[in-house]
Parts: structure tokens; sequence; C-alpha cells
């Protein structure tokens, strides 16, 4: 029913809800909270978010929103497809600094979940894609933080072809020594 997987990196993890195919398409349960509670994933979402980016290519990260309004993310491609990329901030993590990426499409129909702790940012890989994600808490510019998506100290591989389509915020985003991160390993795991 719900297909989940864990990762490299702990807490971030790859689902793929079942999809129900018959000669009209197919029917999925995106999120359903108790099948998610069986695994150990029970999370209170009170925000649904949903982007277009017009063109491959568009990258949009590295993102996070700092205590007391940190974000667990559940991202989903609803067309197109993109590579999405968490990065580990929990300072004392073993993993600290390390990345994991994911293609996303509407054809494999995969979920990423990204826990608070987590840098967030993906990458289009198609016109027209669209990207719909839960979050555990509402959106607090405040708290906003960000990150380069090109900063060697993590070394993300993009699979880029060229210079990405960033926002302007974006292209000005800090590098990843200039981060002090609010999350501890401790307070996360
Ligand atoms: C994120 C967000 C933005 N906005 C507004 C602010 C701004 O005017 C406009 C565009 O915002 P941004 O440029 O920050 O959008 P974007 O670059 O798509 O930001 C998103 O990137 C991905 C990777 C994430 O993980 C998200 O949490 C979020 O940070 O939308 C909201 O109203 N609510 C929200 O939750």
């Amino acid at each position: 029913m719900l297909d989940v997987q864990a990762t490299a990196l702990p807490g971030v993890l790859i689902l793929t809800p079942r999809r129900f195919g018959d000669a009209r398409g197919y029917f999925s349960e995106s999120w359903n909270r108790k099948r998610m509670a069986e695994h150990g994933i029970d999370l209170d979402f009170v925000q649904d978010n949903h982007s277009l980016s017009a063109e491959a290519g568009t990258l949009r990260g590295l993102h996070f929103q700092a205590p007391p309004h940190a974000q667990d993310k559940l991202v989903r491609c609803g067309r197109g497809r993109l590579f999405d990329v968490a990065v580990d901030i929990r300072v004392g993590s073993p993993t600290y600094g390390n990345w994991i990426g994911v293609e996303l499409s509407a054809e494999n129909g995969r979920q990423i979940l990204v826990p608070r702790g987590f840098l967030h940012g993906f990458v289009t890989r198609a016109p027209d894609t669209e990207v719909i994600y839960k979050c555990s808490d509402y959106y607090a510019p405040d708290c906003e933080g960000a990150v380069r998506f090109d900063d060697p100290a993590i070394g993300i591989d993009w699979g880029l072809e060229g210079p990405p389509i960033l926002s302007e915020k974006d292209a000005a985003a800090p590098v990843f020594n200039k981060l002090n991160s609010p999350f501890t390993w401790e307070g996360t795991a």
C-alpha cells in the first residue's frame, strides 16, 4: 500500500504510495496519516504548497525554516520531473553536510520526506514541472534561511547541463560555512 525506503541520511525517506490502475488511468492515496504512522512517521501537516516551474533547469533552494517554525516536508511531483535534494544540517549528526537526491516524476509517483534539520532544494528536468508538498508548519519569512546550491563544500551533483534558472534570493544565498545551523542532531534525531 505504501512502500517506504530508508536513505543514506537517517530521517530522509522515499515513499511510494500504491497506484491502482484501470482503463481510466490510476488512483492513489498521496497521503494517508494513519498509514504513515504505521511506518513510525506521524506528522501534523498544516500547509500545502504548489509551485510551477516553466523551464527545465529551474532550481529552487537550498532552503530551510528555523525553529520555532521548522518544517518537515513531504514532496511529490504533479507534472513533469525533477531532481530533489536534502542536505543534513543537524549539528553533531554523523551525516552533517551530506546530501542525497532522488528523481521525482509524475510518472514514478515517488515522494521524499525531508524532515526539519535538512536543507531542501530541487531542479526541474522537464518544462512545466509542478511540485506539490505538505509542510508541518506555516510559512514564516522571518525564519527562512538559505545556502548556495553550488557550494563545493556540499558538492551536490545536480546533473545540470548549463547554468540553472534561479530566483534573485537564491542567487545571493550565503555559502554553507556561513550557516549557523539552528538544528542539532540530539534535537531532531
Ligand atoms: C515558501 C512560501 C513562499 N511564499 C511567497 C513568498 C514569495 O513572494 C513567493 C515565492 O517564494 P520563494 O521564492 O521563497 O519560493 P520558492 O523558491 O519556491 O521556495 C520554496 O523552495 C522549496 C525548495 C522549499 O523547500 C520551500 O519550503 C520554499 O522555500 O511566494 C508564500 O506566500 N508562502 C510560502 O510558504
